[in-house]
């Protein structure tokens, strides 16, 4: 109870601070309080007392709902389980980073909901839902056709940029992911889930002690040492990229070991000169060649195991957004890993201690 007390009393804090009087006008809502808090029975009526038929989704730490507002907005309402106990940072961590940042290519937070063990987040609903579901669907993935599939590609690479360089504060996603990109009504992507964001380090890199992502994605030298920089997420847009290329998952372990890796099997198409034959079947013939190369060079070199190689994420975007930028050649892609350093979760210099000691976290270490 005193850490749930903490934990509001935290999250009242933030998002009270500094725009009260901004809300409505930012989120061009009319919700019954005038931050961002929405009361449980609000979401209860918006989701049919959370309704398995309005169930649209299941995470990690919770189910999504699909809801909607008396002033008619569709919203999705992300439940935590109430036995998620990393969910409780995660939670926190993502009302604190969204209700500071707005862009195109980012899902909107619309509010939150601390009732009794009641934990929610409230979103914009995308009636899309996620790219994974449109990629990774033999019967949805002719629907993306290469134009589709290069602006979704470009949108990603504006919305990361925003969140390394141009955000309050300066933020690591950490999760990039099919499931993680959401679609609007004319399939326009927006980057979701930010439980595991963390604040940009002022160093180029610092270690993490908990290592938290998704298997596939994530760049080896934070997988096995916990290193962490904007070019652990650049690694991460890099499998994203070849999956939108391809239609492939980053690791199917159903294909021989050669194939199952899918950076290091774009790599040895590459150097082979066939690497065309990495494009989705789904597409059949009717793609630009041309931007399909480019982006395959694009994914590889942000694939690359030596993290200075890797381009950062304003190049990356300027690279999509150019036809006459001259690629460098990517070198080897990160290898395969199978365990973490166990040395990481005993680092002093650690990425949590730096989040805890800025002055934003200092109320919520306070009492718990
Ligand atoms: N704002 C939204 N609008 C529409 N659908 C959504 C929205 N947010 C989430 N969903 C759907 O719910 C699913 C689960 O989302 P969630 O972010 O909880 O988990 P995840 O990213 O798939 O997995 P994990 O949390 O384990 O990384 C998504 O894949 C998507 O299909």
């Amino acid at each position: 109870m005193g850490l749930l007390r903490t934990i509001r009393r935290y999250l009242y804090g933030i998002l009270n601070y500094p725009r009260r009087n901004e809300v409505g006008g930012n989120f061009g809502m009319s919700f019954e309080t005038p931050d961002l808090f929405i009361s449980l029975r609000t979401l209860q009526v918006a989701t049919n007392f959370f309704s398995k038929k309005n169930v649209i989704g299941q995470g990690g730490f919770g189910r999504v709902y699909k809801g909607l507002m008396p002033n008619g907005q569709e919203i999705a309402v992300k439940k935590l389980s109430s036995n998620s106990t990393p969910g409780v940072i995660e939670f926190t961590n993502e009302v604190k980073l969204l209700s500071e940042i707005r862009h195109l290519n980012l899902v909107t937070l619309l509010g939150c909901c601390v009732e009794g063990s009641d934990k929610m987040l409230v979103y914009e609903y995308l009636p899309n839902k996620s790219l994974d579901c449109f990629l990774f669907d033999k019967e949805k993935s002719s629907s993306l056709d290469w134009t589709t599939r290069f602006n979704i590609a470009k949108g990603v690479a504006r919305g990361i940029p925003y969140l390394h360089e141009e955000a309050p504060m300066k933020i690591l996603h950490r999760d990039i992911k099919a499931s993680n990109i959401l679609l609007d009504e004319s399939l326009n992507p927006k980057i979701s889930d930010f439980g595991l964001a963390r604040l940009c380090p002022e160093e180029d890199s610092l270690m993490s002690t908990r290592v938290s992502g998704t298997h596939g994605y994530m760049a080896p030298e934070y997988a096995m040492h916990g290193y962490l920089s904007v070019k652990t997420d650049v690694f991460s847009y890099g499998i994203l990229l070849l999956e939108i290329i391809s239609g492939r998952r980053s690791l199917d372990r159903r294909l021989s070991t050669d194939h199952a890796d899918l950076a290091n099997f774009a790599w040895t198409l590459y150097q082979a000169g066939k690497m065309l034959e990495l494009v989705d079947p789904a597409l059949g013939d009717h793609y630009n060649t041309d931007s399909v190369g480019m982006c395959i060079q694009i994914g590889l070199l942000c694939c690359q195991q030596t993290v200075a190689d890797r381009p950062d994420m304003n190049s990356i975007h300027l690279m999509l957004s150019s036809d006459s930028f001259t690629l460098l050649e990517p070198g080897k892609p990160g290898g395969r890993w199978t365990s973490m350093k166990s040395g990481v979760r005993n680092s002093i210099n650690t990425l949590e201690d730096h989040f805890r000691n800025s002055s934003s976290f200092s109320s919520f270490d306070e009492g718990s």
